[in-house]
């Protein structure tokens, strides 16, 4: 058996699924956000999470001058704010196309997300193109009337929540 290639790595990493999330910060090194599906729970005592961010995108420097961070996970309906923050498309446009609010860090946290994390850095770890960035929570706020958004297949799927 040999290693699997990229293209097969990425092949088979598109069948899991994942919740979509735009990452924010905001700082001395300025303003910056960056769509996301590599996040994951990492431990709650101290409530943390986890997001990988390759080194090679526009937004890494401010990251890793801020060490804050908001994770705004998407609801349905925001496929097309994914996109725009998914890469390419200027700052400042990425940030005039939603509604946003500030929490304890002050990292714009998106209006109508279902869920935000207002985080530290508090840790980041380098593993081939990516930096692992571990984010201390330091406050968070729901939204119960929201349903969710999914990146499966290399698309999105909406999760209709019954209740809502
Ligand atoms: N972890 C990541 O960096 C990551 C995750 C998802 C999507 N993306 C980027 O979004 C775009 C669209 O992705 P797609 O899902 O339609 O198709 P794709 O074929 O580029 O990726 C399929 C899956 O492979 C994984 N993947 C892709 N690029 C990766 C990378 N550089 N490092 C680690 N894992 C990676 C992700 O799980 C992704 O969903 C691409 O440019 C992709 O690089 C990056
Ligand atoms: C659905 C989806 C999911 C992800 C991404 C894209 C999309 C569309 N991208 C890519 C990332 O958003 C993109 O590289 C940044 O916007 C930076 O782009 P610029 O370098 O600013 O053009 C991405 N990048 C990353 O470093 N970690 C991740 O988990 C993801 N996940």
């Amino acid at each position: 058996m040999s290693v699997p290639s990229q293209q097969q790595f990425r092949d088979a990493m598109a069948r899991l699924g994942a919740a979509v999330n735009i990452i924010t910060t905001d700082g001395p090194a300025g303003m910056a956000g960056f769509t996301a599906s590599a996040v994951c729970s990492v431990t709650d005592s101290p409530p943390t999470l986890l997001v990988c961010l390759n080194r090679a995108a526009s937004v890494w420097p401010v990251f890793s001058e801020n060490r804050q961070l908001c994770v705004n996970t998407l609801a349905a309906g925001h496929e097309s704010l994914s996109n725009l923050f998914g890469g390419k498309t200027p700052m400042a446009e990425r940030f005039t196309a939603a509604e946003w609010r500030y929490g304890v860090t002050g990292c714009p946290r998106l209006e109508g997300a279902v869920v935000s994390f207002d985080c530290r850095i508090s840790q980041t770890v380098s593993v081939g193109t990516h930096d692992i960035l571990f984010c201390e929570v330091m406050e968070i706020a729901r939204n119960d009337d929201t349903h969710g958004l999914v990146w499966f297949d290399r698309g999105y799927h909406q999760l209709m929540r019954p209740a809502c």
